[in-house]
């Protein structure tokens, strides 16, 4: 065991010399990034944004041998300088040499995963002159450069919760599966007031920049948008297109699935960063009378008894379902230990039957309506349907736009070419026909619904009469019994 140390040791011995020797003659300078960060477990981001900054860098043309990786998900292979390879770059005038190096751990060291056993670095060479340059210029350059290529090349993905009873028939445990974002909308194809999407973007650009801002104010770094309005209005589109604007990644946390507090935490905490995590139709997901729930179990005494005798099962054990308290726990607490940069998102068609407490802001900070097609809203539609942004009958269909609630949706389907060749007038002259057809329906439904007004009231004195009656037959009733 010891003999085995000496070779290792006197090698080492050597390396440093030779080192030192080095050091005080060359001219030259030099900086090792390990792919290993110092607490040796992660990653270093310092070494994937040379990689990247490399592999995008005209500089590696030169380079004879490289390596391609598919990187998850991603559309085109990314391209990386190979093991013991050597690129020169020119910065400013002065040459910056880069050659990866891959070194084997010595035979005696136990490592405990198979990554772990080889060790890469990229060693930077310069002129001692150069130091300055490369400290505070050429590598902040190069990390810059190489975190963008990253994201540039970074293909988003849009997860979803596997059910819990799932999670064991997957090897690494997953809780949630993924598949690419591929969504095409945009803010530009969004339709809606102008004034308040730009007040959309100007937060979500807020957001995006605020790292210190938050820091120095004392707030995890997330924020929550409840978007509301009728079906089709566009809350999912402004989902996408949020994702889109910020480049992140999108959780669809399908809470019915999800059977308890518990669950809920690990899902969260297995999110990441960089990342809009969303529960559709909130008000559907959950249950949001715990309260009442839990007074009706209280009274129910006989029946908990009976329960106690039973196997337990998570299906009968109101405590361990999702509650309005878990979600709020979740919201308020839990992602400040699990990390920044998260954006949770709640729609709803029905923002009255929300808790108040799960909308408040510091919760749900910026509440977004999304509501009928109005004539702005409209322009956006007719431009990316059409390639329209003046017509004739324009003027009429702002006119009954403004009388008539028809989701953008609805209005889109109207405008949708029904042949190759877009015909302007047929899409617009259906849309204005649709629209007059629902003022007619809406004027009708408006009748009806006047007409059933006046009925009932008549009804009602009947009705008052008809419970007089009956109040009369009951009183005979009782009078005929005690007799
Ligand atoms: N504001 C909008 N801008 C652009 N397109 C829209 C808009 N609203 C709806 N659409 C179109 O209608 C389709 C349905 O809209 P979306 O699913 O976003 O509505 P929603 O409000 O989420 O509906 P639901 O409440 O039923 O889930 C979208 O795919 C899109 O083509």
């Amino acid at each position: 065991m010891v003999q085995e140390h000496i070779p290792f040791q006197l090698q080492d011995y050597l390396a440093a010399a030779a080192a030192r020797l080095h050091a005080l003659l060359s001219p030259y300078a030099t900086i090792t990034i390990d792919d290993k960060s110092s607490d040796y477990f992660s990653r270093s981001e310092a070494f994937f944004a040379v990689e990247a900054y490399l592999g995008a860098s005209p500089c590696a043309a030169h380079a004879r041998r490289l390596r391609a990786d598919l990187a998850e998900g991603a559309d085109r292979m990314a391209l990386a300088v190979d093991d013991h390879e050597g690129v020169a770059d020119d910065f400013r005038g002065a040459t910056m040499w880069w050659r990866k190096t891959k070194a084997l751990p010595h035979t005696n060291v136990i490592t405990w995963s198979p990554r772990n056993a080889e060790r890469r670095s990229y060693r930077l060479t310069f002129h001692r002159r150069h130091r300055a340059l490369v400290e505070n210029a050429y590598l902040p350059h190069v990390l810059a450069e190489g975190r963008a290529v990253t994201v540039r090349n970074r293909q988003r993905r849009l997860f979803t919760n596997n059910p819990s009873a799932d999670w064991a028939a997957y090897d690494d445990d997953r809780v949630w599966s993924h598949v690419k974002l591929e969504h095409p909308s945009t803010f530009a194809t969004l339709a809606m007031d102008p004034a308040r999407k730009q007040e959309i973007i100007d937060d979500l650009d807020m957001f995006r920049d605020g790292k210190d801002y938050y820091a120095s104010v004392g707030k995890p770094w997330k924020r929550g948008y409840l978007l509301f309005g009728p079906p089709g209005t566009g809350k999912s589109t402004m989902i996408a297109a949020m994702a889109n604007f910020l480049d992140y990644d999108v959780y669809d946390l399908e809470l019915t699935a999800v059977k308890s507090n518990t669950e809920l935490r690990r899902l969260f905490i297995e999110t990441t960063g960089k990342s809009i995590i969303v529960i559709e139709d909130i008000d559907c997901s959950i249950d949001l009378t715990g309260k009442r729930k839990k007074k009706k179990k209280k009274k129910n005494k006989e029946s908990d008894k009976r329960k106690k005798m039973m196997p337990p099962s998570d299906d009968d054990d109101e405590e361990k379902k999702v509650t309005l308290s878990g979600l709020l726990n979740f919201i308020d607490g839990l992602w400040s230990a699990c990390g920044g940069e998260r954006i949770i998102i709640f729609t709803t068609n029905h923002k009255e039957k929300l808790d108040p407490a799960l909308i408040r802001r510091g919760r749900m900070d910026m509440h977004i309506e999304m509501s009928y097609c109005r004539f702005e809203a409209f322009k956006v539609l007719a431009k990316n349907y059409l390639g329209v942004e003046q017509h004739e009958v324009f003027g009429e269909i702002r006119r009954l736009l403004e009388e008539v609630d028809m989701s953008p949706a609805d209005v889109a389907e109207n405008l949708m070419p029904r042949s190759k060749t877009k015909d302007v007038d047929a899409c617009l002259g259906r849309l204005a026909k649709a629209l007059h057809e629902a003022k007619e329906a809406a004027l009708i439904k408006a009748e009806a619904a006047a007409a059933g007004k006046k009925a009932n009231e008549g009804s009602d004195g009947d009705d008052d009469s008809s419970s007089s009656s009956k109040h009369d037959s009951d009183k005979d009733r009782k009078d005929t019994k005690e007799e």
